[in-house]
């Protein structure tokens, strides 16, 4: 795809990384893209899982066909419930809706997935993005070092950073640390810590408890000097609109996980417009 002269098609690219699968970054992607399409934001939401591609599933996607026009790849457009029609509507790229029929990517060697991961970020047609959120497999992989490398600042966006995911537990909290490392091995600036599956949003009462342990997140953050982007609850009425591909149906919007999440999405915007701030004064 020739991105042509100018400033660069996509403003923020944020890639949201976890140390290992099961914690809910395919979930908190979602959700971020959604809490930003829902603030006003123009949003894309990209899936490069190759073993796991879950978003389609997630936005009741699966099945859906990809075209080409000549700039590349045309995203599937979900437009919100209760948009207008110039209103909300999230772009979405799932290497998920192109390996259908294909051979087991779980079998694919790291040359090939690179490949494949780089010329799918490069070859997609997102037209104008305030956001573009990457939802990356699990661990630090080939794909991780394919998507920055296919996503350079300056010519393919403005400026990118990362979202680590992590559940409250110790355990958790020590493989985010990997992920950290990558990051400043990468030269990714780590905008934040998201702690997913922290408490539980009681369908009953409504209230919010805590069954668990929580706060490893928080912990990691502040041993790290990172900011902490704020907790996101188990939540039953939100893993049930997941199952039934409606994260972006009314309900999945008004439950407490998205409710939280667009907190966390308000929090995150306010981190990048300190850094930028941060960044002009220091010019
Ligand atoms: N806050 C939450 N409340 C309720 N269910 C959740 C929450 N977060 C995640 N889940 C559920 O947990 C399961 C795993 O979530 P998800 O697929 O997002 O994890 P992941 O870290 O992306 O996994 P993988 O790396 O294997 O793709 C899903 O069934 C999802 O519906
Ligand atoms: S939080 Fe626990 S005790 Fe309270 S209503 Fe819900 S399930 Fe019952």
């Amino acid at each position: 795809m020739s991105e042509g002269s100018g400033s660069p098609r996509i403003d923020t690219a944020l890639l949201v990384l976890s140390g290992k699968g099961g914690v809910g970054k395919s979930t908190v992607s979602v959700q971020l893209a959604l809490a930003l399409a829902q603030a006003g934001h123009r949003v894309g939401l990209l899936d490069i899982d190759l073993c796991g591609p879950s978003v389609p599933r997630m936005l009741g996607l699966e099945g859906q066909r990809v075209h080409q026009c000549p700039e590349g790849w045309v995203p599937v457009h979900l437009r919100l419930p209760g948009a207008s029609s110039d209103g909300a509507e999230l772009l979405v790229m799932s290497i998920g809706f192109l390996l259908e029929g294909r051979d087991d990517p779980v079998i694919w060697r790291g040359p090939k997935k690179t490949s494949m991961v780089g010329q799918f970020v490069r070859d997609v047609h997102w037209q104008r993005l305030d956001y573009l959120v990457v939802d990356t497999p699990p661990g630090t992989t080939d794909e991780h070092l394919a998507v920055l490398e296919a996503l350079p600042v300056g010519s393919a966006c403005r400026r990118r950073g990362a979202v680590a995911v992590t559940t409250p537990q110790i355990v958790a909290v020590g493989d985010v640390r990997r992920e950290l490392d990558f990051c400043a091995k990468t030269g990714l600036a780590v905008l934040g810590i998201v702690e997913n599956m922290s408490g539980f949003a009681c369908p009953h009462c409504a209230g919010c408890s805590n069954p668990f342990s929580s706060g490893g997140g928080r912990e990691l953050a502040r041993a790290k000097a990172l900011p902490f982007l704020g907790c996101l609850p188990i939540d039953p009425s939100l893993a049930a609109c997941l199952d039934e591909g409606q994260a972006a149906g009314a309900k999945a919007l008004s439950s407490p996980a998205q409710l939280l999440a667009q907190e966390v999405a308000t929090r995150l915007r306010e981190q990048l417009d300190g850094e930028a701030a941060a960044g002009r004064d220091q010019a």
